[in-house]
């Protein structure tokens, strides 16, 4: 388990996240940069947070065919990142294809970037996973087979709730990542999330790293959120 909750970046600019990032001057962060963040200021941003000295997931959840994801992910491997993530129903071939993308694009070969994979999104339920996607499984039984499918690609890991986590070390390993969005302290609002989970659940159904947005970047005070987050999701 990594000690420091991820931070999700969610911000349009790079100026908010700069002033945000200030906030957090003497700590090292893991910051998740995200689809908002990266499409509207590109990889220089993402080159400005790692000067910063912090840990990067670059939240892109690729999905194409394996040769345009390949090639994306050489492309984006330059980046000097920490974590990467593709949808695991793009299919092995493609996340197979990711893998290579990564290998060939990181400069440094001695520290590739995790590479995981999407199962069923956070804000999905059972219900709507049944009515939009046609899949007539249980949710935990579709994110268990995705979970299979990434770990047999011979990939680091997967985005799952905390829900899932546990059944997913049990079917792959235990050093097998399951990084948990959806994380909510007690009584703060869920917003479009579905398959939620506190830091202290979370902990205690073994997630492997959680993510953590709006309940931090919306707070009136990010670091006091941030520091009351990290000890629940300690077990302090
Ligand atoms: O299944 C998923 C995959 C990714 N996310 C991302 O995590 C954060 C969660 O933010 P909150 O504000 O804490 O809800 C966000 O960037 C999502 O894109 C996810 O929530 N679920």
């Amino acid at each position: 388990m990594n000690t420091k909750p991820m931070i999700a970046l969610d911000f349009s600019t790079a100026e908010e996240t700069k002033t945000f990032l200030t906030l957090f001057k003497d700590e090292e962060l893991y910051v998740k940069l995200g689809m908002e963040l990266y499409y509207q200021n590109g990889p220089e941003i993402v080159k400005w947070v790692k000067n910063l000295g912090h840990e990067i997931f670059l939240d892109l959840k690729l999905h194409d065919i394996p040769n345009t994801v390949y090639r994306a992910m050489k492309g984006l491997a330059a980046l000097d990142i920490d974590m990467i993530n593709v949808h695991a129903s793009g299919g092995s071939q493609m996340m197979k294809a990711a893998k290579e993308g990564i290998m060939e694009g990181t400069p440094n070969k001695s520290n590739l970037p995790k590479l995981i994979a999407v199962t069923q999104l956070t804000s999905t339920t059972e219900e709507a996973m049944r009515n939009e996607q046609l899949i007539q499984a249980s949710l935990m039984d579709s994110v268990l087979h995705y979970a299979k499918n990434t770990c047999e690609a011979g990939l680091d890991g997967v985005v799952c709730s905390a829900w899932e986590a546990a059944k997913i070390k049990e079917i792959t390993s235990s050093d097998f990542l399951c990084v948990t969005p959806g994380i909510r302290p007690a009584g703060a609002s869920i917003g479009d999330q579905q398959r939620v989970a506190t830091p202290q659940k979370a902990h205690e159904m073994g997630s492997s790293y959680i993510v953590v947005g709006r309940p931090i970047t919306q707070a009136s005070n990010p670091v006091e959120v941030y520091q009351s987050i990290k000890r629940q999701w300690n077990g302090e």
